[in-house]
């Protein structure tokens, strides 16, 4: 096993800033590769479709096929997905689901519009995307709860076809994503991962329709594919390698926040997991915990390298401090492990989520509390909101004049129009000034 190195750091060391900095860096020569290798991947899929999309799903999933069409999951399958996995699972997917889609629910926004003292009508119409595809993450684990996550915020939005893409390594098809992708109501299942799956669902391919927009979460070869592609279809967010920050005044018990910190190590080498602390025989006694426990998990592995490469224990002067580097990190994944959360969460201002006090797991968000599990990661927080009913909407403005409202603002119109020397513009507006001087 990977020797578990536990970086400390202290933010009233001369050279925190910068080793924070580094801590939160990707390794530019990898960023270098993968970008090459996704501009690549990305101009393979747009020029040669379906045949390279095979090769590539050959190539990095280990899945050889004669066909597209072995690529997609039918309808029925689905169903038959829903039937055979077990009722507890079952249960807690659709227990899980109600709370989401209660949540979502109320993200929901309405057309409005009014009318002012001219008679003239101005208002916001709201309408649902037409076709939208779903990245489910699938390389190192499968994601069920991303199902619903991406989904139901799209099914409430009321999106006219959904399209799902999930990789299936070596072809293992998880019955639990397509129980869930059943329950949720999406429309059509590739079996397609990474790049590739992006590219397919930007530029469309001889089977798999281009979208209008591509959401939901991956490795850093779906995010950045997601960067390029935004433009060609619109994206949701860079949702990355998963990342936790737990806030703690060292009253919680260490192997709680230990586990904390695992449950999103657990997801990637690449994930992020930081315990900031004004307590240093606290932030000792979880490094004790962490060195118990590391070996007890499944994922040992994968939370080590983690750990190692990416995590840190910071030790502050006190919890308006701890504030200020949770700031400055804008986590995907916010811990307030504290007496008062709700007098700490005043100072925050940049997170994916909140979990309010010593009981609020961040594991409980990424299944079931309700709000979406789909963050913003690597400091996007700072511009980007979770994945929620407004991603699935767009907004057209309304504007429709009376006669009274077109003659006294065409007036402005045309003055401005003329300042800016466009005179069809302004004549354009004039002649409906005219028209009603004339009535
Ligand atoms: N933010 C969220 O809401 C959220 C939710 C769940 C998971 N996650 C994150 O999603 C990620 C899932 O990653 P994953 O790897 O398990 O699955 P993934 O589906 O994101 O990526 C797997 C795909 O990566 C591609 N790939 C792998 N190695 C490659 C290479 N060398 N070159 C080109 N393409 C390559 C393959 O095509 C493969 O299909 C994790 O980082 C996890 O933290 C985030
Ligand atoms: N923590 C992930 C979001 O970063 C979501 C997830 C899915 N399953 C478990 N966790
Ligand atoms: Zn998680």
């Amino acid at each position: 096993m990977t020797d578990l190195t536990i970086t400390r750091l202290s933010a009233s060391d001369a050279g925190f800033d910068d080793a924070l900095s580094r801590l939160l860096a990707w390794d530019d020569s990898v960023d270098h590769q993968v970008n090459e290798s996704v501009r690549h991947i990305l101009r393979e899929v747009k020029l040669r479709g379906d045949e390279a999309v095979m090769e590539f799903t050959a190539k990095f999933d280990q899945l050889e096929v004669a066909s597209m069409a072995e690529l997609e999951i039918s309808a029925a399958r689905l169903e038959q997905a829903l039937d055979a996995i077990p009722s507890e699972q079952r249960d807690a997917l659709e227990a899980a689901a109600d709370r989401i889609r209660d949540y979502h629910q109320r993200q929901k926004q309405d057309s409005w519009q009014y009318q002012d003292a001219d008679g003239t009508v101005l208002g916001q119409r709201v309408t649902p995307l037409d076709r939208v595809g779903l990245y489910v993450p699938g390389g190192k684990a499968a994601y069920p709860s991303s199902v619903l996550m991406n989904a139901l915020p799209a099914k409430v939005a009321g999106v006219g076809e959904v399209i799902m893409v999930v990789p299936t390594p070596a072809g293992v098809v998880n019955d639990m994503v397509l129980a869930a992708a059943a329950i949720a109501g999406v429309d059509r299942v590739f079996t397609l991962g990474g790049a590739q799956a992006v590219g397919a669902l930007a530029y469309g391919t001889e089977t798999v329709p281009a979208v209008d927009k591509i959401v939901g979460p991956g490795n850093i070869f779906v995010a950045t594919a997601k960067r390029e592609v935004f433009g060609t279809v619109g994206i949701d967010m860079i949702a990355g390698p998963s990342e936790i920050l737990v806030i703690c005044d060292g009253n919680t018990d260490p192997d709680w926040i230990a586990m904390d910190l695992f449950s999103q190590a657990e997801h990637d080498e690449q994930a992020q997991s930081i315990l900031v602390s004004p307590d240093a025989a606290f932030l000792d006694a979880v490094e004790d915990s962490i060195r118990k426990l590391v070996p007890t998990m499944e994922r040992g592995e994968i939370i080590a390298r983690s750990l190692s490469d990416r995590g840190a224990l910071i030790q502050v002067k006190d919890l308006d401090e701890a504030a200020a580097v949770s700031n400055r990190i804008a986590p995907e994944h916010l811990e307030l492990s504290v007496e008062n959360p709700e007098q700490l969460v005043e100072r925050i201002r940049h997170a994916g989520a909140i979990f309010m006090g010593r009981y609020t797991a961040e594991a409980l968000g990424d299944y079931c509390a309700g709000p979406n599990h789909v963050l913003p990661t690597s400091g996007t927080a700072r511009f980007s909101s979770p994945l929620g009913v407004y991603d699935f909407q767009k907004r057209s403005s309304l504007i429709g004049f009376s006669a009274a409202g077109a003659a006294r603002m065409g007036q402005v119109a045309s003055v401005l129009a003329r300042g800016e020397g466009l005179t069809a513009h302004a004549r354009s507006a004039e002649y409906r000034v005219d028209m009603n001087r004339d009535q």
